[in-house]
């Protein structure tokens, strides 16, 4: 993606009043993520996230909305059988309000999403800590570490790339690698824990709020500290994004 553009920013959102809150404070792209699973349902993992959560807090937040762009995660175990599954799934979640889905891994899902987006359905891709993988991957852990893994990640965002991904999610990889994979590629991308040179930036809404139990990643920023209120909150980080002033060294790998 070109260089010189204003960053963009993202947050997770999972209903309609925060919805409006964030879109006032500025945020361009509303990620209804499966994330909803943790800071909504209490689990320790994506993974039990069904296809009717996911409609059904799309639904929410459409509702409070009326310009950011709608990115809607596709559960587990709702796309990955065959495209024609995918398809499915993604029609409801379309249906429900999204403007766009998001689908995690390589290159294994580039005929899956060439099957989406050829049939008038956008997709996001999600590559590096892809946190459906969880128990493959041994934890959410930095991806794309090492020079072959590295490697892997440049081809599949290539392969996606091309395969019709309108957007790529870069997530837990090395801030270097991140900017290398934003620049060979012409669609946006956005980053959450991979570094400042992505063309936008990601967190879950309740992590930035400070609200999150537990150990917090390292990647992760609170915005309510120096700020009056919520929206506030809200706004400095949007600033903070657009200005490249977030994500700084410290959140990065
Ligand atoms: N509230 C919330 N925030 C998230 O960012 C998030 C979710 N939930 N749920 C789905 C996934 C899971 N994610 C996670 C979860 C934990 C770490 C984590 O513990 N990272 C540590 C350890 C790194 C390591 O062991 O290498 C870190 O320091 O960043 C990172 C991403 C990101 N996503
Ligand atoms: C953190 C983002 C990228 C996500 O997939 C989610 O919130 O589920
Ligand atoms: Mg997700």
């Amino acid at each position: 993606m070109v260089e010189n553009r204003e960053k963009f920013a993202v947050l997770t959102c999972y209903d309609a009043t925060f919805a409006a809150v964030l879109e006032n404070a500025g945020v361009d792209v509303l990620l209804v993520g499966d994330s909803l699973g943790n800071v909504l349902h209490g689990s320790d993992t994506t993974l039990a996230v069904t296809p009717e959560d996911m409609i059904y807090h799309t639904r929410c937040v459409a509702h409070g909305s009326n310009k950011a762009l709608i990115i809607t995660d596709m559960p587990f175990g709702s796309y990955q059988i065959s495209p024609a599954q995918a398809f499915e799934h993604a029609a409801r979640i379309i249906a429900a309000g999204a403007q766009m889905v998001k689908i995690e891994g390589g290159r294994i899902m580039a005929d899956t999403i060439q099957f989406l987006s050829q049939r008038g359905i956008p997709v996001c891709a999600h590559i590096g800590l892809t946190p459906q993988s969880v128990h493959q991957l041994g934890g959410y852990k930095l991806q794309g570490n090492t020079e072959k893994s590295a490697k892997q990640l440049l081809d599949d965002a290539k392969a996606l790339e091309k395969s019709g991904a309108s957007l790529l999610v870069m997530e837990m990889v090395p801030a270097k690698l991140a900017k290398k994979i934003t620049q060979a590629l012409s669609i946006p991308t956005i980053g959450i824990g991979a570094g400042p040179d992505c063309s936008g930036q990601v967190l879950v809404l309740h992590d930035m709020l400070g609200l999150s139990q537990g150990k917090k990643p390292r990647f992760v920023k609170d915005f309510m500290p120096g700020a009056k209120n919520v929206p506030e909150a809200v706004a400095n980080y949007v600033q903070a994004v657009k200005t490249g002033q977030f994500p700084a060294k410290e959140h990065e790998f």
